[in-house]
């Protein structure tokens, strides 16, 4: 053989030995030339079994390859470097026992220490007669190679993870047909008296055909695994390996049996369990010091997430708060810093705080009864926190169970601690849509509106209610705007039991934002006249709307309170009443700082009262031009803006509405600009006239003349009265008689009469 032949053969050897290393699941056909190296390897691991001997010694060489190897070994003779081919190619005497047992029979003990006397005795005299030989045990070691590695995969298919899962390699779809038919819709599918029928040969024949016979000769409900998972369960009953596929199907059958027990005592129980949970308000402490309650509680709390699965879940959530007790208790020795630490310090610090945020919300004289709900919330917000956790840990322990199918180990308390965080990280990714208000959340649902530096948002609390939640940004370094809203607040606060007034239900200021926690309207004044904007006219819609709105202004004026910023959206319907919101923040700000500009981002000051721009103008000028000015802002503003409203239900435009931008503002101010009251609308509908005589009574020019609320009330077009044909004739009868004796009547005396005409009407109440 030349040096080079022996080169390469070196080098394809090597290469081969790594293949073989690397790549074991290819060699399931014979060795060709390529995996002749391996081959070798392969064959002396499989000659320290007794059965492994080379046997067919006769074979002729028929891979052409060994015949130009022969033919070269006998062209050229390096018998000599056969030594040098074998003996750098392994550490150890095993590992280069193809050779050197072949050696050895010739009395070599290996190739690293043959010489060349040697291979000149055994290569030398008959290179045929060697290569014959290398041709019968390269037979062998295709069979040796065939057998070890199929026991390989079954070995791994045995002992490896995947034994439930998948399988074999390529029996995967029939185990897990059998495994999926297994799932037990009725547990009398399996019926096997003793699970060493199981037909024990590992290999694949024994999974497709003695799987499900054995199967159906179970008797399922004899095993007691007890605390054992199968592999401890063959183990302690000396069962075979290859029953461990039937076993583990036995194993998770009962499992999921009990968990399905589990589920409907679970089931069962809830309504009871909740019954206790609303009975019993949640404080921390409550939940510490009694682990029967907070288990069933955690059970009740969870009604959507996956049921944990047998009792490893259950003892987990013992454990864990047996443990988080003990955490507590000794307070010095647990982790302080661990996220169920937090927890419980969270729960403490709001106990603790509770007395302090009631004192504080009552200084704001905010329902009570919501005070002790915010409190309850919060409580319950925690102990949710609390069951996540344990929740989290729970489904974790139960995925070791799954994929290493041993009972979940009682994890120390420091890995406890670690397998919390997912938990928390859970609560905070699903903050996103969440917003809180005093530690109370409130889950976004939908936009309902927007202002120049608020947004306000229909949301959802506790118990799935709806709340309008405002938000408003605002420059936290600017003093008069912080006084602002806690102006507005306080006022909120002293109307918080009108009925026509929205109620603030909780607020939380922090820098720069202010948060309303409100009831929540269906629909603004604004979004109801646009929606009808092009229907009919219809004076009973005018009349029913404007006296809602009207009422809500009593409310308001009769707490000795301008709201100065009356316009259709400021008002909402609750649940068909009409309420004001959003009242008193341009009043309770410094009057420099009046919303003028704020207004004209989202329309114009089309509602506002001519004293208000002016004293607005006024404030942003030179106090000496405008000094001798006497309008104020008060309750006839309000009467105006009032009356603008009024008129643009009727003629579909406020007063001023024909004007455009600044323009407008000047109009408003100027009071050579009359308001038009024309007595058809601009679809020819005729207006009566007690409307029109409403709409003027609020639109006077000078505010001292402007009817008050009460008055305007009273009106005839808001309190009309219908009058039967019987009364015309007597009022027609007492007329002619008055004429006929008072031919001639002075307008006081005619206005008595008529005062007392109406009254009567007014009696009938017809
Ligand atoms: N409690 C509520 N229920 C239903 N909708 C509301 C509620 N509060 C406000 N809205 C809606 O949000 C819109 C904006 O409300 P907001 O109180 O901010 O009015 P704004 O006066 O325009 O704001 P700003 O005073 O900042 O200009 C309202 O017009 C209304 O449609």
């Amino acid at each position: 053989m030349s040096t080079n032949s022996l080169h390469d053969y070196t080098d394809i050897k090597s290469r081969m030995n790594t293949r073989q290393l690397s790549d074991d699941e290819e060699f399931t056909t014979p060795p060709k030339l390529s995996n002749f190296g391996s081959a070798l390897l392969s064959h002396t691991e499989k000659s320290t079994r007794p059965h492994a001997l080379p046997t067919h010694k006769n074979d002729k060489i028929e891979n052409p390859v060994f015949e130009e190897m022969n033919r070269s070994s006998s062209r050229s003779h390096p018998p000599s470097s056969m030594g040098n081919l074998t003996s750098g190619h392994t550490s150890t005497s095993s590992h280069s026992t193809l050779f050197g047992r072949y050696l050895r029979n010739n009395h070599q003990t290996s190739m690293t220490t043959m010489n060349t006397n040697d291979i000149e005795i055994n290569v030398g005299n008959s290179l045929d007669k060697s290569f014959e030989r290398i041709k019968s045990l390269r037979q062998n070691m295709k069979e040796d190679i065939t057998s070890k590695y199929a026991e390989r995969r079954s070995k791994r298919f045995l002992i490896g993870n995947r034994t439930t899962k998948l399988g074999p390699a390529k029996r995967a779809s029939t185990l897990t047909n059998v495994f999926d038919e297994g799932v037990p819709n009725s547990s009398n599918e399996l019926m096997m008296s003793d699970p060493r029928e199981v037909i024990e040969s590992p290999l694949e024949d024994s999974y497709q055909t003695g799987f499900k016979e054995t199967k159906k000769n179970m008797n399922y409900e004899s095993i007691d695994f007890g605390n054992l998972n199968p592999i401890q369960y063959i183990k302690k009953h000396n069962l075979p390996t290859s029953d461990l596929p039937i076993i583990s199907q036995i194993y998770f059958d009962k499992q999921r049996e009990e968990n399905r027990q589990a589920a409907l005592r679970k089931h069962s129980s809830r309504e009871l369990l909740s019954r206790n949970r609303s009975s019993t308000s949640f404080s921390g402490t409550s939940l510490l010091s009694n682990k029967d309650n907070s288990l069933t509680c955690n059970s009740s709390s969870q009604p959507r997430r996956k049921t944990s699965t047998g009792s490893f879940s259950s003892k987990s959530s013992i454990e864990i708060r047996k443990t988080l007790k003990e955490n507590i208790d000794t307070n010095n020795s647990g982790n302080l810093n661990s996220p169920i630490h937090k927890i419980h310090k969270e729960i403490t610090r709001n106990k603790d705080s509770d007395s302090e945020k009631r004192e504080v919300l009552r200084n704001i004289s905010v329902n009570a009864n919501h005070v002790d709900n915010i409190l309850q919330q919060e409580n319950k917000r925690l102990k949710r926190s609390l069951d996540d956790a344990i929740t989290n840990e729970n489904e974790n322990i139960k995925n070791q169970e799954v994929f290493y199918h041993r009972p979940a180990p009682k994890p120390p308390v420091t890995k406890k601690v670690a397998i919390v965080e997912p938990a928390k990280s859970a609560f905070l990714s699903s903050n996103r849509n969440i917003i809180t208000v005093n530690d109370s959340q409130y889950e976004k649902i939908e936009l309902l509106g927007r202002g120049g530096s608020s947004r306000v948002y229909k949301v959802k609390g506790s118990g799935n209610k709806v709340y309008a939640l405002k938000r408003v940004s605002f420059d936290a370094f600017d003093d008069s705007s912080v006084d602002g809203f806690k102006g507005e607040i306080e006022l909120l606060a002293k109307l918080k039991d009108q009925k026509r007034v929205i109620q603030l239900l909780d607020y939380e200021m922090g820098d720069g934002l202010l948060y309303l926690i409100m009831e929540c309207g269906d629909h603004d004044l604004s979004q109801i006249l646009n929606q009808r904007s092009n229907m009919p006219l219809d004076f009973n819609f005018v009349r029913f709307y404007t006296k809602e709105m009207l009422q809500c202004i009593k409310v308001v004026h009769d707490a000795g309170i301008v709201h100065s910023d009356l316009k259709p959206a400021n008002f909402v319907l609750v649940k068909g009443i009409l309420k004001i919101i959003d009242f008193g923040i341009a009043n309770a700000v410094p009057e420099h700082t009046v919303n003028i500009y704020r207004e004209t981002q989202i329309g114009t000051p089309n509602y506002m009262a001519p004293e208000a721009l002016v004293v607005m103008n006024y404030t942003q000028t030179s106090n000496n031009r405008h000094e001798g000015n006497k309008w104020k802002v008060g309750r006839p503003s309000d009467m105006w803006s009032c009356g603008c409203i009024m008129y643009q239900m009727i003629y579909g435009k406020p007063p001023y509405g024909t004007f455009q931008g600044q323009n407008r503002l000047l109009a408003i101010m100027n009071p050579d600009v009359k308001i038009p009251f024309p007595e058809h609308t601009g679809n020819n509908e005729k207006i009566p006239k007690s409307a029109i005589e409403l709409m003027k009574s609020c639109l006077y020019r000078n505010p001292d003349k402007r009817w008050t609320v009460d008055k305007v009330l009273r009106s005839t077009f808001l309190q009309p009265f219908m009058i039967s044909g019987s009364i015309m004739e007597d009022l027609i009868r007492n007329a002619v008689r008055y004429g006929s004796e008072k031919p001639q009547i002075s307008h006081d005396d005619l206005n008595d009469v008529v005062e007392t005409v109406l009254r009567k009407f007014a009696d009938y109440k017809i």
